[in-house]
């Protein structure tokens, strides 16, 4: 059966399945991938075949692609990756494995691997006999996650007698794939001197190179498996010799290859099987018993297929695996061809390490991109002094989903460099959310610190609370708040410490509580000053009004006592506050100063002039209107006007120098306090004034020695003005009607009288009055009978008077005007002359003036 049978086969066997699936996937890619049936054109998509551009132009590339990963230039391919995502393997981690033919060329190796896999390597054609397969190439098995390698043939014509390319591709294939499939005929078995066994040679060889390269760098293979299995397919084998016989002469032929090796020191007793695994199968001559060939590649495909078809003899057993992530083989197998060209030392398990270097920092960068655009779509900040509470919850899962995307891909890399990048990656997460932190920090001790004022406010605007208890309960709710909100920003492993920020929170707060309580303090004592003052008020006005020697005594010492309850308020209620000794010393001092001073001002109030002049005249007026017993003076001709006056003037003039300084008689009333150049303002700024230059011994002082001396001068000439009123008086009562006028009055009515005891009538009428007048006695009614027959008598007396009063005065006109204004001698005023209401009725509008 020539080329174009087999190929026709391959169609029917395996494209009906795979080619509609390609058309669906990629339509462009139909013509090329069926373009892989005809040999004549297959070389001519060497790269791309099964390749195409999807409708966006961009590459793309079909299940059954196949790839010219090694170029005949010796150029490893730059679309691995590319293919590895189009056999849709390229998340398939560790769910792979590589399988590669080794044998001379044209024995059908490529025919073999496209009846097993369902691939589509170029196969020769039987008219041609010219080498195809050129390079490595790889494609991926058809319904089966393994990657398969048709390498070039041995002892290729083309390339003649180099060896060159026969060792880079073992060596590349030793480093990579699991299964060595060795094709060779079964005429073959038993040649020792072969290709095959050149081939062999050249395998084991480079195994021991690869093993021994490990161990020098201190290695053992590390992550990548012991041991290769090597296959053996002996091609067209008829059947006269048994598989058995064939197996023995083979395995017979190896190790006599292997002791012909030179080993290694430590490896000399070692056998092929230290390093290999063997097997071997047998298939019937393709041409002669189709039949029967395609029935052992079938059972052959299954020991590549899966475990549960492949049962005890599956090839790909997990031992074999080279532990490299389906995302990094790429990179893996271009590093591993770079050094194989290089001709450097191939040390796997440093290439292993390398690659996952490089790989965990790619899939590192991918986390944190993706990562990055989860936070660019956080919601904005919510601004100073607000807090978003979710944020904590939203960074943990922004670096959650960032670390599992890092951890699926990467995991399956060198578990020291995984881990490693993983520390790095989780430290650069961090550090972008750290910004985000500080901020959220700083917002939630603005927040904090407000809430924990309002707090401590509204609970002081009311009455009868305790301002330790207040403070405490507002910082132990505002220490909860933060706690919480900061602990939901610091992310586990971040070694983020809320520690500074929670420091600076207490001061703050600490500060705020001070600030209050020295405004309630301060409130504090301005109540009790307050209250002293208006406490003292009363004290204040009765004892200045009263002048006496003990006057400063009684206000002292009610000073002194209302000052000693305003203490013991002050430090009943100061210690809720939890004042320092210190605090309490300086509120005390300043409590007494300001005290102090509100009974000064209160005093000075007091001493002005003008309720001062007031004063004087008071004690004036008592003095010299009024005689020693407070009845008021009526003066008399003998009274000696002048030294009463004198002696009243002088002892007002006495009290000036009293009221100038508080000064009490008995030094124990004294009381005194600390003078001081600046201010304590340990309470109230605001009282700075208070504090100011207080010099206590000037502020006993009350009237200056000048002021005293303007109000002498002032209280002198309202004297005057007392003691001429005094004198007017005088000599206005002198102006009296003369005492005979009161006979002539009784001579020129005695007439009258005798007519009204002779007549009948007027007898009569005065019994009436008589028995009237007996029977308003006998009745109790003659107070208020005399009451109103005073109030009539005084009225037609006080009429009659002023009209004599007029009579008279104008008669003595011209004798008075020459009288002098400073004649001193006094006229008997006859004092049977004035009824006791007149006389109140005289005094009363003067001493009101007075007042
Ligand atoms: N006798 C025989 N011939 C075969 C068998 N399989 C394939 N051939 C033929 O052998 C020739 C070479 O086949 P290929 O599959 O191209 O062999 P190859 O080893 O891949 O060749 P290169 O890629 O050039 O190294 C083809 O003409 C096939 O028809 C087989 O089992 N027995």
């Amino acid at each position: 059966m020539d080329k174009a049978i087999d190929i026709s086969t391959q169609a029917l066997s395996y494209p009906q399945k795979h080619i509609p699936d390609v058309a669906q996937a990629a339509p462009g890619l139909v013509q090329l991938a069926q373009s892989t049936l005809d040999p004549a054109t297959s070389l001519a998509h060497a790269h791309t075949a099964a390749a195409g551009k999807d409708s966006d132009g961009a590459r793309t590339v079909g299940l059954d692609a196949k790839l010219q990963v090694v170029d005949e230039n010796q150029h490893f391919t730059k679309t691995l990756d590319e293919h590895m995502k189009g056999w849709n393997l390229a998340d398939a981690g560790f769910n792979y494995d590589v399988v590669a033919v080794f044998g001379s060329q044209s024995t059908g190796k490529s025919t073999l691997l496209n009846r097993l896999f369902g691939t589509r390597f170029d196969v020769m054609s039987e008219t041609e006999r010219r080498q195809t397969t050129k390079g490595i190439w790889m494609s991926k098995g058809q319904d089966m996650n393994v990657l398969v390698m048709d390498v070039e043939g041995t002892d290729g014509r083309e390339r003649g007698e180099d060896q060159d390319f026969e060792r880079k591709s073992a060596l590349f294939s030793m480093a990579v794939a699991e299964v060595l499939i060795v094709n060779i005929w079964e005429h073959q078995v038993g040649l020792y001197q072969g290709a095959n066994m050149g081939l062999l040679k050249t395998v084991f060889e480079v195994n021991l190179g690869l093993f021994l390269a490990a161990k020098q760098k201190g290695k053992e293979k590390g992550s990548s498996q012991d041991k290769t299995l090597l296959l053996f397919v002996i091609r067209d084998h008829i059947g006269a010799t048994p598989l058995a016989n064939l197996r023995n002469t083979l395995t017979a032929d190896l190790n006599r290859l292997w002791d012909g090796l030179s080993k290694p020191s430590g490896l000399e007793s070692s056998t092929i099987e230290t390093f290999f695994d063997l097997d071997f199968v047998a298939l019937p001559h393709k041409l002669l018993q189709p039949e029967k060939f395609e029935e052992g590649v079938l059972d052959l495909r299954k020991r590549f297929k899966s475990p549960q078809e492949g049962g005890d003899v599956y090839v790909f057993k997990s031992k074999y695996h080279r532990r490299i992530p389906a995302d990094g083989i790429s990179t893996y197998m271009g590093t591993i061809w770079d050094a194989v060209v290089s001709n450097k030392d191939l040390d796997l398990p440093t290439q292993q390490e390398l690659l996952a270097q490089f790989r965990c920092g790619e899939i590192a960068s991918q986390a944190f991109e993706l990562f990055s655009t989860a936070v660019a779509a956080f919601p904005p900040s919510p601004g100073a002094g607000k807090i978003d509470s979710s944020l904590g919850a939203r960074m943990a899962a922004a670096i959650a989903s960032a670390l599992k995307s890092y951890d699926t891909a990467a995991s399956r890399y060198h578990p020291a460099v995984y881990a490693r990048q993983r520390v790095e990656l989780v430290s650069k997460l961090h550090a972008a959310l750290h910004p985000l932190y500080v901020s959220h920090l700083k917002n939630l001790h603005k927040l904090v610190l407000r809430e924990y004022r309002v707090e401590i406010e509204q609970a002081i605007r009311g009455e009868g609370y305790d301002f330790a208890l207040v403070v405490r309960s507002a910082r132990e709710k505002a220490e909860k708040t933060f706690e919480k909100e900061a602990k939901a920003v610091v992310l586990e492993e971040s070694g983020w410490s809320v520690e500074e920020q929670r420091a600076g929170l207490q001061e703050d707060m600490d500060q705020v509580a001070e600030l209050l309580r020295k405004e309630e303090t301060r409130k504090m004592v301005a109540v009790i000053e307050r209250n002293i003052k208006r406490q003292m008020s009363d004290t204040v006005e009765l004892a200045l009004n009263k002048p006496s020697d003990d006057m400063w005594d009684k206000v002292l010492s009610a000073f002194k006592a209302a000052l000693a309850k305003a203490e013991e308020a002050y430090l009943k209620k100061a210690k809720s506050f939890n004042c320092t000794q210190e605090e309490m010393d300086g509120a005390l001092s300043l409590l007494r100063r300001r005290s102090w001073l509100a009974l000064r001002s209160k005093l000075q109030e007091h001493t002005a002039e003008a309720p001062m002049l007031g004063k004087l005249k008071l004690v004036f007026e008592d003095k010299f209107r009024y005689d020693a017993d407070g009845v008021p003076r009526v003066w008399k001709p003998e009274d000696d006007i002048d030294l009463i006056f004198r002696k009243a003037k002088d002892s007002v003039l006495e009290l000036i120098p009293l009221y100038a300084e508080i000064k009490p008689s008995d030094p124990f009333n004294a009381f005194e306090l600390p003078s001081s150049s600046g201010p304590t303002g340990v309470v109230d700024p605001a009282a700075a004034s208070a504090d100011e230059d207080f010099d206590f011994q000037e502020s006993l002082q009350l009237l200056s020695p000048s002021a005293q001396s303007s109000l002498s001068n002032r209280f002198r000439r309202e004297a005057d003005a007392y003691y001429i009123e005094a004198k007017r008086s005088m000599v206005a009562s002198r102006a009296q009607i003369p005492y005979w006028i009161y006979g002539v009055l009784t001579v020129l009515g005695w007439n009258e009288f005798v007519a009204v005891i002779r007549s009948p009538i007027y007898f009569t009428m005065l019994l009436v009055l008589g028995a009237a007048a007996y029977v308003t006695w006998s009745l109790g009614m003659t107070g208020p009978a005399i009451a109103v027959a005073r109030g009539v008598t005084n009225e037609v007396v006080r009429t009659v008077n002023e009209q004599l009063h007029n009579y008279f005065n104008s008669q003595s006109a011209d004798a008075h005007a020459s009288r002098s204004h400073h004649q001193r001698h006094a006229v008997p005023i006859p004092a049977s002359n004035y009824t006791a209401e007149e006389i109140e009725l005289k005094e009363k509008p003067s001493r009101d003036k007075a007042e």
